[in-house]
């Protein structure tokens, strides 16, 4: 039997629990698919001990709910977590938890998506599958859905530990260890750090050109963007950053030609905000390696002809959205082969036949919190029509 609603969301992250409170507050039947056992599973379940919110608490609030003004300026994950469960539990947001959706398809004759979830996976029965009906679907599975992992030759003889930085969690396993990390996003820096601080000796594998900026320059940055153009708030950070780091290319970290703000608007990429990593690699503590050519055994050979022994590899290499895997009918093409949104922002969150998209600005979690508002909205003016013509509609 299949169970009807009026908006599918897939996904209980930020994103999916913003959206369905949101929908909440306007009376509009919604249900909620996700595939772990909880809400906020990138939070809960994959990111590491130390992590703390990089943007100033009022650029990461969900609609409707600022955080605790005795919280912190800069939110820890575990702040993070608590402050979601309070927003689940206050907007009466309540996910089906165990559903993994399979396939989502528009049926043209009843204008509805269908929706398969194998929900038996908590159980251990893995073919139990159920099917939602609803008018809606909102594709709330995040830019970070799978961990990224690229090929390398020599790759699977490696003879120690391999990891993808969702998988780490902090650097006890790893005290007296070569650890290659292998990514200078943040994910990458900040582990590396962490690595060090657990007395592991950490090599950071940096293939292009990053920013580098302090937490705080970056919400002076947010600020200034409010009254002067990307390019002045650009140039002032960079100087900023300058006067603090130095020029980092002779570390093997340059910068880029565009400024930070314009890369992050642009193909949302953030710069790195660092939390002490380039002051470990000044001294020394933390070596910058260039791409890796191949791997044999436990050596690691570099693009600089270096060859380097490790015990270890995080792939700290990004993530990829798996929505490609399960949207069967995207109509109006909303998203790419990569499964992110075709258009840019700020029409990025919406396609054809009642489908949407909230999570894929590239803008973290303030952009979640404009899309599921304008998700809802617009669903609400949809829905209000939808019942002129049949009152009798959910
Ligand atoms: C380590 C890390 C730190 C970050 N820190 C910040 C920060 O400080 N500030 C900021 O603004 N942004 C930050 N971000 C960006 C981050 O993407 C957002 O903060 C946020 O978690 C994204 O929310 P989301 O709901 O879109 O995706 P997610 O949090 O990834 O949630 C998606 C949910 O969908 C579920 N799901 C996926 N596929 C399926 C399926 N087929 N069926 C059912 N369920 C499914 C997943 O299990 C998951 O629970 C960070 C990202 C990472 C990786
Ligand atoms: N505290 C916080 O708020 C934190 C926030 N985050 C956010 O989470 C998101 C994901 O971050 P992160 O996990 O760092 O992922 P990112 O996608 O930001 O970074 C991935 C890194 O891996 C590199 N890379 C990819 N493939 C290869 C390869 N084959 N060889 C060498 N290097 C490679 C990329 O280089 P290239 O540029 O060349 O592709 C890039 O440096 C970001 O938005 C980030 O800002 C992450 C951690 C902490
Ligand atoms: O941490 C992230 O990945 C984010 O996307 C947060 C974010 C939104 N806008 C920014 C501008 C500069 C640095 C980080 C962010």
């Amino acid at each position: 039997m299949a169970q009807e609603t009026v908006v599918i969301i897939v996904g209980a992250g930020p994103a999916g629990i913003a959206t369905s409170a949101c929908l909440n507050l306007l009376s509009i039947p919604n249900i909620v698919l996700e595939r772990e056992d909880c809400c906020a599973s990138l939070w809960k379940k994959r990111s590491y001990d130390r992590l703390k919110l990089h943007l100033a608490k009022q650029y990461c609030q969900l609609p409707n709910f600022p955080f605790p003004c005795d919280e912190p300026t800069f939110v820890s994950k575990n702040g993070f977590i608590h402050y979601l469960d309070n927003y689940v539990s206050h907007f009466n947001v309540n996910p089906l938890y165990g559903r993994s959706v399979e396939s989502a398809s528009y049926n043209e004759a009843d204008r509805k998506w269908y929706v398969v979830a194998k929900f038996g996976v908590l159980n251990g029965v893995d073919d139990a599958e159920e099917v939602y009906v609803g008018e809606f679907l909102v594709v709330a599975t995040g830019e970070n859905s799978e961990g990224f992992v690229p090929e390398v030759d020599g790759l699977g003889d490696f003879r120690g530990k391999v990891l993808h930085s969702c998988q780490y969690e902090n650097g006890a396993k790893f005290s007296g260890k070569d650890v290659l990390v292998v990514g200078c996003g943040n994910s990458g820096m900040e582990i590396a750090y962490d690595l060090s601080n657990w007395d592991a000796r950490a090599s950071i594998c940096a293939r292009s050109p990053v920013h580098v900026l302090t937490k705080e320059m970056v919400q002076m940055g947010m600020y200034l963007l409010k009254f002067f153009a990307c390019d002045i708030v650009d140039k002032t950070v960079i100087f900023l950053s300058k006067l603090k780091y130095g020029d980092l290319s002779q570390y093997g970290l340059p910068m880029p030609k565009e400024g930070p703000f314009y890369i992050k608007g642009t193909t949302g990429r953030s710069p790195v905000i660092d939390v002490g990593t380039i002051g470990k690699i000044k001294t020394g503590q933390i070596q910058i390696m260039p791409s890796i050519t191949t791997i044999d055994g436990d050596n690691i050979e570099f693009a600089s002809g270096k060859i380097k022994r490790f015990d270890a590899i995080v792939f700290a290499t990004g993530y990829k959205s798996t929505i490609r895997k399960w949207l069967k009918d995207d109509k109006g093409d909303l998203f790419n082969e990569d499964g992110m949104p075709k258009r840019k922002v700020p029409n990025h969150w919406k396609g054809e036949k009642g489908l949407y998209c909230v999570g894929f600005a590239g803008m973290g979690l303030f952009g979640i919190s404009n899309d599921a508002q304008n998700i809802a909205k617009d669903i609400k003016h949809n829905f209000d029509l939808l019942q002129l013509i049949n009152p009798s509609i959910l």
